[in-house]
Parts: C-alpha cells; sequence; structure tokens
C-alpha cells in the first residue's frame, strides 16, 4: 500500500487517504467472461423488463431477493428457489432477483459484499469483486435475472454487464453523480423516492438522466476517463414510502403519474413493499403487496412493478464475531421467509390472470384467436 500525493493541508485538517491498485474491469471480465446464455438472459430480461414497464407487456415485474448478499452458497440456494418459481409464473409475473451487493448506509454499518465478504471491517475488495462477478454468471446462467442498487459510480464497469434492473437509492436520488450515471446505464432504472418521502426528486432524477452527460470515471482498461452519455429513457419511479409515512396507495400512484405527466415522461411506476412502505417490518410486506394484488386483480394498471426484501429464512440476524451465521437470513434489513414469499407470489399471478380476464376485449371473446397468449421473452 502506497500513501497518496499528500494534498496542502496538514494531516491534522481533515481526512486521509491511501491508494492501491484495483483490478480493471476488461481484466475483471476477461476472467470472469459472459458465456452465451447469460448474455441472453441478460438482454431479452431488460427488452422484457422495458415492456412491461411501457405497459405493452401485461405482466407484472416483481424484483425480489434478500435486502443484501452476504453468503454466496445462500443467495445461490435462494436463486435456485426463484428461478423454479420465475417458470411457474413465466405468464404473469417477471421475476427479477435482487442481488444487491452494495448497501447504502443512513450512517454506519456493513457496506456490503462487495467491499466487505467477510463482514469483519477487513474491506477485502478484490476478494469481493470476484465473488460478486462469480455469483451474478452463475445467477444468471440459471436464467435468472438479477436486480442491483447501483451505489459507487464505477462498479457498473466491472458488473453492469450482468445487471437487468438498477436502482438510485433514497440516499443517492438526488445526487448529481448518480443521475449522470444513470443516463449511460444500459438496462431500466428505477429512481426511488427521497428518504424524506419527495417524490418529485425521483421525478427530477428521472428527468435528469433522461439527458446526455458527461462525467469522471474509469474506462475498461481503469484509466481515468471522461464519460459521455446517451440518456437513459427507461428510468422509472420506485414509491417506497418516507419520513414514517407509507405511499403506495391509489391516490399515491396517481398523484406520482400526475407529476411524471407534468413533467413530460411516461407514466411509469414501481412499488417498493418494504422500507419506508411496510415501516421496516418485514411482516407487513404481505399486507402491502396484498392490497397492490386486490387493486390490480380489480384493474390497476398504473403499478407496473413490485419490489419485495425476501430470503430464505425470515427476519434478520446480527453479525457476531466468531458465531455462526443463520443459514439465508439477512444480516441487514428483515425480510421475508421462502414459504411466504411463494405465496405472495402466486396470489400476485393470480391477480395478473383476473386483470387480464377483466380487461379482454370483446373481439377477443368473439375471436379466439386474438386471445392467445402472448409469446413472453
Ligand atoms: O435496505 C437496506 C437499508 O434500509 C439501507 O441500507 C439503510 O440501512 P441503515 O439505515 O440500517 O443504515
Ligand atoms: C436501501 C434500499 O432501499 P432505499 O434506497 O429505498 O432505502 C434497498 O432497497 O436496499
Amino acid at each position: 500500500m502506497r500513501a497518496a500525493v499528500p494534498g496542502p493541508v496538514s494531516r491534522e485538517s481533515g481526512g486521509r487517504v491511501t491508494a492501491e491498485p484495483l483490478v480493471s474491469p476488461a481484466a475483471l471480465a476477461e476472467r470472469m467472461p459472459v458465456t452465451d446464455r447469460v448474455a441472453d438472459t441478460v438482454l431479452a430480461a431488460r427488452e422484457a423488463t422495458c415492456r412491461v414497464l411501457a405497459g405493452t407487456d401485461d405482466r407484472l415485474l416483481v424484483v425480489v431477493g434478500p435486502c443484501s448478499v452476504h453468503d454466496v452458497a445462500a443467495a445461490m440456494a435462494y436463486a435456485r428457489l426463484l428461478w423454479d418459481m420465475s417458470e411457474e409464473l413465466a405468464d404473469d409475473l417477471l421475476l427479477v432477483m435482487r442481488v444487491y451487493l452494495e448497501k447504502p448506509r443512513s450512517a454506519l454499518g456493513w457496506p456490503g459484499l462487495l467491499t466487505d465478504p467477510s463482514l469483519d471491517g477487513g474491506f477485502a475488495v478484490h476478494s469481493g469483486l470476484s465473488s460478486a462477478r462469480e455469483l451474478m454468471l452463475a445467477i444468471t446462467e440459471l436464467g435468472l435475472p438479477i436486480a442491483v442498487e447501483w451505489l459507487s459510480p464505477i462498479t457498473p464497469a466491472y458488473l453492469g454487464d450482468l445487471v437487468t434492473w438498477g436502482a438510485i437509492g433514497a440516499r443517492t436520488v438526488e445526487s448529481q453523480v448518480h443521475r449522470q450515471l444513470a443516463s449511460g446505464l444500459p438496462m431500466p432504472v428505477g429512481m426511488k423516492n427521497a428518504t424524506s418521502g419527495s417524490v418529485q426528486s425521483a421525478v427530477d432524477a428521472i428527468r435528469a438522466a433522461a439527458a446526455p452527460h458527461a462525467y469522471l470515471g474509469i474506462a475498461d482498461n481503469g484509466a481515468p476517463a471522461i464519460l459521455r452519455t446517451s440518456g437513459n429513457p427507461h428510468c422509472h419511479v420506485v414509491l417506497r414510502g418516507g419520513s414514517g409515512r407509507p405511499n403506495y396507495s391509489a391516490e399515491d400512484v396517481r398523484e406520482t403519474r400526475r407529476r411524471l405527466r407534468a413533467a413530460g415522461l411516461p407514466e411509469r411506476v414501481v412499488i417498493d413493499a418494504s422500507h419506508g412502505n411496510s415501516g421496516k417490518c418485514h411482516e407487513r410486506q404481505r399486507a402491502v403487496a396484498g392490497e397492490i394484488a386486490e387493486r390490480i386483480a380489480a384493474g390497476e394498471d398504473g403499478v407496473r412493478g413490485l419490489l419485495l426484501e425476501s430470503f430464505i429464512v425470515s427476519g434478520r440476524q446480527d453479525v457476531v464475531p466468531g458465531e455462526p451465521l443463520v443459514f439465508g437470513q439477512s444480516v441487514t434489513d428483515a425480510c421475508m421467509g421462502w414459504d411466504a414469499t411463494a405465496s405472495l407470489l402466486r396470489s400476485l399471478a393470480v391477480a395478473v390472470r383476473e386483470r387480464r380476464r377483466h380487461a379482454q376485449p370483446l373481439v377477443s371473446v368473439i375471436n379466439p384467436v386474438a386471445s392467445e397468449p402472448s409469446q413472453h421473452a
């Protein structure tokens, strides 16, 4: 490790930094390349997600999985369960697994597998990056698409080729850097409302990310670079509640759509059943998602997707040095367990089928060919 070039201030004036070399994105990808199967999974799922968000595919997008990945084996076991479920419900739900590797913290806390894979403040970043890419390759090789929250602006250079849906979180949605980052990402990006509850912050972020930008980043070879972006037309609002108030009601969705319309943006809304919408109580997610399911069954088409925090074992646990962890239980926010998740996903699929049944145009009753199910990618 070598000290960074000292600035013009004394050590006592503020923080210090040390720097060590980091593998380049190209070198990591060369060691762990994308296979044809992985590329097919990612590209087809991105396109399908865009169609669902636009409403030209009448399924519901469900981004579901652990609050954070801390154990690669447990994440893989969860991925297998979710893959089977995604095949069972493919006509009604587009399932994308949360593989969250970087955690934004309100103040302090474990920052995620990418930078601290041994959960002990050892910050073995190279090992974290390799484990993350290996896990993401294995999950997409199954055929299951992946969602992440983008936190460090250089992470997409290492993992962006494996991601179908990205989030800009409630703590960073007002950040210029994150909006610029989203403007160049090759995937749909959900902009969370701010932790204050401000939905306008998410609307502003969508508007900003739809425009071209130039910002400082790294190139594939790891060299510093000026990144020029084209603008991302597939960003959308994610309502996650905030300031002690949920915001998943029909009125909240109407108001969000009104704000999007006023900004000249497409009316695409996704609801996070966790976080501020569940008061961080994992069991409340069922009630939140259950209410959305009822609205969908009754014909609501303004909600294009849902986010759920779910793992194999319900609840959460603390990391206690020297003590074993429960396999498949969250070490960050509490999650729904697998059995509750499976039954909730099945009821969401029923709701989508019910909406489809009501929405069937008269001509499809007269002409059965028109009512044939569409082929989903
Ligand atoms: O989703 C995860 C958490 O809500 C987020 O990382 C903030 O966590 P914290 O408030 O415990 O720091
Ligand atoms: C941190 C998360 O969400 P939010 O930004 O809404 O708090 C998350 O989904 O892990």
